[in-house]
């Protein structure tokens, strides 16, 4: 009796349809997940489900159904049509007929009402029952030992693994995919033994036979005779989501169980975790989610132990570790039921141009002081470092872990602003954004005081340009991690200081800074919360148009024209910069006009500080370590 029932929930003739309860259903888990996603407040939430039009519609299905189930309506006939038939040519045949008869013919003789009266009979006839596939004759006695499950496969993948046991020649499911087909029938689990698939035996068959006995199959109704799994492990998953920090690809790694199964990601994707059941092989979502169904990703430890791999076999590639994953011994024998798968001199600067400039109202641009960037350059160019950063305790953690936890954030309008570092290789126009955007409104922005050895000059107020700090102060700030980057250029010590950040946020302004990408670690802290713009440069084609006018910083006491070779550094300094530092970007402007950059830049300002973002979970839960 219940391999019927089951049997009878599976067949696409109970189906309600595409626009009918399932879809309903589907409907609903994508809102509630689009709400979660978003992570607003949870009254909201709760408002915006209530009053949905779907869950009124799953309300009305409900209580239709509990109504039927009450009141047990049986039909007065189960031959509407047929009488009503009877009736027209009942009519037809009067001599002569009364104005009532006439209109009772007209309106049994409407496409509508006949089609309603054909529709009450199939109901009340029960013709919309599925017509199932004969029981095998030979199902054993104990009902319990058994389970025949029919699936209707429509072109897509079944979402399971199989695997066999070498010693008995049993085939058993080894995964379920989450939100595949096998998953969303509830009826197929990791562990069920398969006994046949459509009428075939399968025990001792290869796990490859066994693929080809349900490929034969591509679409309608498959049925699994199963011997389901006596204790099911109860698995208490917790929602996690991580940012993955190296680009995967299933398809060029050897070890995954099923290729087909698995999901590919680049560094960057926030990755809803849905299943860690298997210590190695975990089952994730790509957010934004578009399909239902998870893919198999390896868990944190398995690719650390690639990455590890890696680093031994290529030591001078320390990131090639992400484009080839290959060794890991895992279940050989796993297949899947699925298609293909087995499963400068800064005083002459200075003269030269207002580098550090105020406008007409005063408002002083601090930060962009061309020591410190030629200090930064100097430091790219030279072997010997010269610009250093600060690393947080959490800093080795981010850095060896190729998933980051993250959680969604969204910064609470009486919080510190969010600190805004902008960064891309030298020359892109990272400062002349920075500066049009606090020159546009200096109330809201506001670069950090960079902290010097060097001695004022006459003009200079600590505090405005600079802190003026003697050397030994200067270095006890370092010895004490005050810096998030210090460098040295000709002689003098430059660093902007993480109180010098917090200082401007405590103002109630928004900090924008520009950064070493050495120095991203050193902003992405609890305190700070940097949301990382990444300034790409556009075509060389686009450079040349577009920098025609303009002037590149360079080391020595000018500034001069934009030289083809600069566009070509450039290119190349992005190309490491992005394949080095790209999971950290929360948002890329390709600076091509300047007017379209800087509004791109302000969205980018507001979205980072009024709109939920993904962010490590160690901001929000932070860490003693
Ligand atoms: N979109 C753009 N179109 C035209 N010129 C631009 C654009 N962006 C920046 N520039 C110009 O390019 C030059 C270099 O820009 P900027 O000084 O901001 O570079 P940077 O990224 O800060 O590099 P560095 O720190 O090495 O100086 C400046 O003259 C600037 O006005």
């Amino acid at each position: 009796m219940r391999q019927a029932v089951e049997a009878q929930v599976l067949n696409p003739h109970c189906e309600l349809g595409e626009h009918g309860l399932r879809q309903i259903l589907t409907d609903v888990i994508q809102e509630v997940r689009r709400s979660v996603n978003q992570d607003i407040d949870g009254a909201e939430v709760l408002h915006s489900l209530l009053n949905a039009s779907w869950l009124q519609s799953l309300l009305k299905v409900y209580e239709c159904l509990q109504r039927s189930l009450r009141d047990s309506p049986a039909p007065a006939l189960d031959y509407a049509s047929g009488l009503s038939l009877q009736l027209l040519i009942d009519i037809r045949a009067l001599p002569g007929c009364s104005e009532d008869a006439k209109e009772l013919y007209g309106l049994l003789r409407q496409p509508h009402l006949q089609a309603l009266l054909s529709a009450h009979d199939t109901v009340a006839q029960k013709d919309y029952e599925p017509v199932l596939p004969p029981m095998p004759d030979d199902l054993p006695g104990d009902e319990e030992a058994t389970r025949v499950v029919c699936l209707v496969k429509n072109k897509q993948p079944l979402g399971a693994t199989i695997k066999k046991n070498e010693i008995t020649g049993e085939i058993f499911i080894a995964r379920v995919i989450h939100g595949g087909l096998a998953d969303r029938s509830g009826l197929l689990h990791a562990g069920d033994r398969i006994i046949e698939v459509n009428g075939f035996p399968v025990d001792g068959l290869e796990p490859e036979q066994v693929i080809q006995v349900v490929q034969a199959r591509s679409q309608g109704t498959i049925m699994f005779k199963v011997i389901p799994i006596t204790e099911r492990p109860v698995h208490n998953q917790t929602m996690l989501y991580v940012r993955t920090m190296v680009d995967y690809s299933p398809q060029q790694d050897a070890a995954i169980p099923c290729a087909d199964a698995g999901m590919s990601f680049r560094k960057g994707d926030v990755l809803e975790i849905v299943d860690q059941t298997d210590a190695l092989w975990w089952q994730a979502r790509k957010l934004p989610s578009i399909t239902a169904c998870a893919g198999l990703v390896p868990s944190s430890s398995l690719l650390k132990r690639k990455q590890r791999e890696v680093w031994w076999s290529q030591p001078y590639h320390p990131h090639a570790c992400t484009q080839t994953l290959s060794t890991v011994e895992e279940e050989e024998d796993m297949m899947t039921f699925d298609e293909k798968c087995v499963e400068a001199d800064e005083e002459a600067f200075e003269s030269e141009e207002d580098d550090f400039c105020s406008n007409a109202e005063g408002i002083y641009l601090a930060g962009f002081r061309r020591s410190t960037r030629l200090c930064r350059r100097q430091s790219r160019s030279t072997t010997r470092p010269s610009c250093h950063t600060r690393c947080p305790s959490s800093c080795s953690n981010t850095l060896n872990s190729p998933y980051e936890d993250v959680v969604r954030y969204q910064r609470h309008p009486q919080d510190a602003h969010r600190l805004i570092a902008l960064l891309g290789p030298s020359g892109v126009g990272v400062n002349e954004l920075r500066r049009r955007l606090i020159e546009m409104n200096p109330n809201v922005f506001q670069g950090a005081v960079p902290h010097t050895s060097r001695a004022p000059k006459g003009y200079e107020e600590s505090g405005r340009e600079y802190y003026f700090t003697s050397r030994a102060t200067f270095d006890n700030m370092v010895y004490n991690n005050r810096f998030l980057e210090y460098g040295e250029y000709k002689g003098n010590l430059y660093g902007t200081s993480i109180e010098s950040a917090r200082h401007v946020l405590n103002s109630g302004k928004i900090c924008i800074m520009d950064i070493d990408p050495n120095a991203i670690q050193a902003v992405r802290t609890h305190e700070l919360r940097a949301y990382i713009v990444y300034v790409k440069p556009p075509s060389q084609e686009r450079l040349k148009e577009t920098r025609q006018d303009s002037y590149i910083t360079t080391s020595y006491y000018t500034n001069r024209p934009f030289k083809e070779e600069d566009f070509q550094e450039m290119e190349e300094a992005a190309r490491k910069m992005e394949s080095h530092f790209s999971q950290f970007f929360d948002h890329v402007i390709v600076n091509e006009e300047l007017q379209d950059s800087c509004v791109q830049l302000l969205t980018a300002m507001r979205k980072a500080q009024d709109e939920p973002q993904w962010v490590p979970a160690s901001w929000i839960r932070p860490t003693t370590t």
